[in-house]
């Protein structure tokens, strides 16, 4: 038998599998990258998370990935380098990772890529009804098993658009397998450049878990701050929010947008939330001339919005417990407005289900590989979401 193959087999054979998390996000901030231990499989999985970091990436390598992201109108020889580039630089700092943390690439079976989205394209957005449902990552697998030696699984949103989905949200399927919790109805709120969440019904009936994005998170604030105050990345501890006042009437014109009144699940990206938006909305009510403060502010309170409204138009009101994770999570202004707005004293996050918040979408894309792996299908049957029954992820072998 190919030596590929026989190897592939002994790793579904075995009774653990260590198997590597990447997720590189919208807000281009580095690589997250979780070491897991995984047994079993389905509602079964259980994973330990041994080790996690987020190797930052240079400014050099972000300003070539903002020259492509999310944008109409590239330089193809740049998006053909990159993809090469991509998985090699991946490759590479997960090698350092290794070492640092004292691993040898021999003892992980299997590394699980998300790679670096570029364009997300679902029909709502590219609105050619000719055309599907599409979306583009980059970072080719091939380089990442064979500069490592380990086999790689990546590219995992193209089966979910080809069963029928917008390749997103993905979160739903990890947070389905190692979040559900009889007897408990759950929110699994992530707040990264776009934000999501998954609704999962303490009655473990999967026609009712529910998944959808929701609109910015932290994507057009990040912008505006990296736009106006050069040397800043973000709005750290919403210290510039939190000293201006949000503007009604740009508030207003930032939720008028058709996005908002489509019906759920939806998609989103930076594609439509950038900064032409909010150039856009300032325009129409005549609020240009605002400080940067209370731009801040009033974004703020629009990333809160649309993750309120979206909770309370899609899930019951009773007594469902919110576990909050991504960076947005360390935004005070943004958790006080969310907490405010849907009643709620206090919002957990994922360390008390035992995974770290930061690390939460690296350990998505592992547990999508050990479902591929070893998985025996999930069956999402009607479930209103639509959510394809399907395993994801490419596989690459080293040799
Ligand atoms: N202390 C903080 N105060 C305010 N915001 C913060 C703080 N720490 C992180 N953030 C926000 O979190 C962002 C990073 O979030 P995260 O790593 O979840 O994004 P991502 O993984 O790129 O996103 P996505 O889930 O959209 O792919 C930063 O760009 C910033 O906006
Ligand atoms: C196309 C794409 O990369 N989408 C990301 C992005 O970042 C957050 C939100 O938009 C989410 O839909 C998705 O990532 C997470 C991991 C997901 O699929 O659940």
């Amino acid at each position: 038998m190919n030596k590929n193959l026989s190897h592939l087999f002994e790793i579904i054979n075995k009774e653990k599998r260590t198997i590597i998390g990447l997720m590189s996000g919208t807000s281009l901030d580095g690589l997250d990258i979780a070491l897991c231990e995984f047994s079993g499989h389905g509602l079964e999985t259980k994973v330990v998370v041994r080790a996690f970091e987020t190797m930052a990436y240079g400014s050099e390598f972000k300003e070539s990935i903002k020259s492509i992201f999310a944008k109409r109108q590239v330089d193809l020889e740049r998006v053909c380098l990159l993809n090469a580039f991509i998985g090699s630089y991946h490759a590479d700092l997960i090698l350092n990772c290794l070492q640092k943390w004292g691993i040898a690439p021999s003892e992980v079976d299997a590394i699980a890529s998300h790679g670096q989205t570029i364009y997300h394209a679902p029909l709502s957005l590219h609105q050619q009804h000719n055309m599907p449902n599409a979306t583009l990552q980059i970072g080719d697998g091939d380089r990442i098993a064979v500069k490592t030696g380990i086999l790689t699984l990546s590219d995992f949103r193209q089966k979910h658009v080809a069963a029928g989905g917008e390749g997103a949200p993905l979160a739903v399927y990890g947070d389905y397998l190692l979040f559900s919790e009889k007897g408990q109805d759950r929110i699994m709120l992530n707040i990264g450049g776009i934000a999501n969440f998954t609704f999962l019904p303490g009655d473990l009936n999967t026609d009712r878990i529910f998944s959808t994005d929701v609109g910015p998170g932290n994507t057009l604030m990040d912008a505006y701050v990296q736009a106006n105050l050069p040397g800043k990345y973000y709005d750290a501890n919403s210290e510039i929010a939190l000293a201006g006042t949000c503007s009604k009437p740009l508030l207003a014109a930032l939720l008028d947008h058709s996005f908002f009144a489509q019906g759920f699940p939806k998609t989103t990206g930076p594609e439509l939330f950038n900064l032409s938006y909010l150039a856009n909305a300032q325009k129409t009510s005549n609020t240009k001339g605002i400080s940067v403060q209370d731009v801040l502010a009033t974004l703020n309170r629009f990333s809160a919005i649309g993750i309120c409204d979206a909770i309370e138009r899609t899930v019951q009101k009773d007594s469902y417990k919110i576990f909050v994770s991504g960076g947005g999570m360390h935004n005070p202004l943004l958790l006080s407005s969310i907490k405010e707005i849907l009643g709620q004293d206090t919002i957990s996050d994922t360390a008390e289900l035992g995974v770290l918040p930061d690390a939460k979408e690296a350990v998505l894309f592992a547990t999508l590989a050990n479902e591929t792996l070893v998985g025996n299908g999930l069956s999402f049957g009607q479930n209103q979401t639509r959510l394809p029954s399907v395993h994801m992820g490419k596989i690459s072998f080293p040799e």
